[in-house]
């Protein structure tokens, strides 16, 4: 529709060009669907203006009727109008368009040329203004569309990214509904949401049934509008199961990014508005293949999203099943318990325990349980390192912070962000780390080494020791605050011989897990295999239990495993003070080795008064090197 507005200010300079001394009476009369009405006039009114201007639009050319005559303005137009096969067309051609101007100059009839110069500068302007007006709903419509699309990236479900397509549509189409249907090869479908009125929500065609078919076989646009002879072209079965009528359709296939067709976008019912009347047009059809290629972008991507999440739950579950806690005696059904409900909280664990009870296992069996678990678990061993590496170790540093420094390294604080850090044997951590690792808990922000911008870190902190804190406390080894901080819960691991029959639980699960690897069918323990291991006293607890059947499972090759098979040290036959050798050696060179080991380790330690540093040194060992090494002999490292 033309606007009146606009026209009044602009047909009185039109009218100019006449002669400024002329008596004009007349104005512009426009089609608007059955009615012609005036849009502008000027000078005394006539009662035949529209039939007059009706007249010589249908003629397309200059009528005249008593003292007016008048003329079709000039417009680029639709070659056939009613095109409701296939394709709208989108090039227009010359012709004359809904609006005539009626004049009247000095009474009598305007002349052909003059109004044909009118009629052509009018042409000019109105299609002017009807592009600009194009171009603005175009800008609109551009806008909505990517703010659509954007939003469809956050969308998790695909009932709603559907809905949403399909309600975008709606509304940059102007038009009643729109349904996806997206295309299952396999059973040569077309499965179509949103589907009102459908009970299940979905409606399912053949794919190559209607216009909808028509546009995925042709990977082409499809249109459609009633009144035609083309009414067989619409499943009208459809309608009435829906209750809606169909007046107006549209199809467009939509293609993914490797160029192949995933299904179709259709829109129904164009509403009657300013730019068309009530079939989809030309722009319409450019509108709705651009949202299409919008829409399965945005369906391919959400499919990988999903795939890929699918995926990821996957692997979690995976790496939750691969270091289960194995155990059923009371006191791990307590911890298993209380892991449980301390689990889905952000609190603080402080894991207490031997040397190898689990308590690395059990940080992870929290973190799995948590909203954390698919986020990363990292560990770090606080013991392993001096103070100046622990730093740059857990907060990171920048390049060039110290003469190794030759690159940027992000910490593990930083790491572990939107998971959980394990900091194992925290009570071995010194005085300067202690205090740093408490400023980043309470504070929630790491500095790296050498840096100045402090980075948010979303963190949830699991600390473990085998040493008495209270103690380290007392004797001013240990923060206090940091105590409070870690210990906000604190779960005991007990050692493995107060597990009771845990110990044939965990061997026969470590026995199939290494019979598994190396392809070995799995042997069963002898009566006297399992009296030796449940009274065996398991210095190193858990570790020392899984590295015997380690070894039992390369070492043997039976269909039952004897205790001689075990080759346990037994804890009592420890070398002796007196003679310096096991009293009860039993000639093995690998039991006499072991003994001398620990004995060796044992005395120096105690000749440097504890200090694991300088019995370390004393070794040729670096401090972490010799808590491993007196882990793989099952000795005790605790204080
Ligand atoms: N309850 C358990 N179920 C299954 N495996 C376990 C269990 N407890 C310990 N283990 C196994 O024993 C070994 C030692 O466990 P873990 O490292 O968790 O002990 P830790 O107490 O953290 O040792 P450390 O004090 O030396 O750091 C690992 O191989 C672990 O898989």
């Amino acid at each position: 529709m033309t606007s009146a507005d606009s026209l009044s200010s602009f047909m009185p300079v039109l009218l100019g060009l006449v002669g400024q001394n002329a008596t004009l009476r007349g104005g512009v009369v426009e089609q608007n669907r059955d009615r012609w009405q005036t849009v502008f006039w000027t000078g005394d009114a006539w009662d035949e203006a529209e039939s007059l201007a009706s007249q010589a639009v249908a003629d397309e050319e200059w009528v005249q009727s008593g003292n007016f005559a008048a003329l079709g303005v000039d417009a680029l137009v639709q070659p056939d109008a009613t095109a409701s096969a296939g394709e709208p067309e989108s090039d227009l051609l010359p012709g004359v368009g809904s609006e005539a101007i009626v004049l009247s100059i000095n009474d009598q009839p305007a002349d052909q040329a003059t109004l044909k110069m009118l009629a052509s500068v009018l042409g000019r302007y109105l299609s002017l203004q009807r592009s600009h007006q194009n171009d603005t709903r175009r800008l609109w419509q551009t806008t909505q569309m990517l703010q659509h699309a954007a939003a469809w990236q956050q969308l998790d479900d695909d009932a709603s990214l559907l809905n949403s397509m399909a309600n975008c549509a709606c509304e940059v189409l102007n038009c009643e509904r729109a349904t996806i249907f997206l295309w299952d090869k396999r059973t040569k479908k077309l499965i179509g949401r949103p589907a009102i009125g459908i009970e299940s929500g979905v409606l399912e065609v053949e794919d190559n049934a209607g216009i909808v078919g028509e546009a995925l076989q042709s990977k082409s646009p499809r249109w459609w509008s009633a009144g035609g002879t083309d009414e067989g072209r619409v499943n009208r079965r459809i309608d009435r199961a829906q209750n809606f009528t169909t007046r107006s359709l549209l199809a467009v296939p939509m293609v993914n990014s490797r160029d192949q067709v995933i299904g179709v976008f259709e829109a129904i019912n164009a509403d009657p508005g300013d730019h068309r009347n009530e079939s989809f047009d030309a722009a319409d059809v450019r509108t709705l293949s651009e949202l299409a290629m919008h829409a399965a972008l945005a369906i391919e991507s959400y499919r990988t999203r999903v795939d890929l999440t699918e995926t990821r739950d996957r692997l979690v579950e995976q790496a939750a099943q691969s270091k289960p806690l194995i155990g059923s005696h009371h006191s791990m059904e307590e911890i298993r318990r209380n892991a449980t409900k301390v689990a889905p909280t952000d609190l603080s664990v402080l894991v207490l325990g031997s040397n190898g009870t689990g308590k690395e296992v059990l940080a992870q069996h929290i973190h799995y349980q948590s909203e954390r678990r698919n986020g990363p678990f990292v560990a770090v061993n606080c013991a392993a390192l001096v103070e100046t590496l622990l730093e740059s170790e857990l907060f990171g540093h920048e390049k060039g912070a110290f003469t190794d420094a030759s690159d940027t390294r992000v910490g593990k604080f930083e790491l572990a962000s939107g998971g959980t850090l394990f900091l194992d044997e925290v009570g071995d951590m010194s005085a300067g780390g202690q205090a740093k690792l408490l400023r980043v808990l309470e504070e929630k922000v790491v500095v790296r080494v050498g840096g100045s911008q402090p980075i948010p870190v979303d963190v949830r902190v699991i600390a473990a020791t085998n040493q008495p804190l209270q103690q380290l406390i007392e004797a001013k080894k240990f923060r206090e605050d940091l105590f409070f901080r870690l210990n906000v819960v604190s779960l005991t691991l007990p050692s493995l011989s107060q597990r009771g029959d845990d110990v044939m639980e965990l061997a026969n699960h470590f026995l199939e897990d290494f019979c598994r690897q190396i392809g070995r069918t799995m042997p069963t323990f002898s009566e006297d295999a399992r009296r030796a291991m449940l009274s065996h006293d398991w210095p190193g607890n858990v570790r020392e239990l899984r590295n015997t059947i380690e070894r039992v499972c390369y070492l043997t090759s039976g269909d039952v495993i004897r205790s001689e098979d075990l080759m346990m040290t037994p804890s009592v036959n420890r070398p002796s003070a007196d003679t310096g050798w096991a009293e009860d050696a039993d000639g093995n060179l690998n039991h006499a080795t072991r003994a001398f080991q620990i004995q060796h380790i044992e005395r120096l330690i105690a000749s440097c008064g504890g200090n694991m540093t300088e019995a370390a040194g004393k070794l040729g060992l670096h401090r972490s090197n010799l808590y491993r090494k007196m882990r793989q002999l099952g000795m005790p490292t605790s204080n």
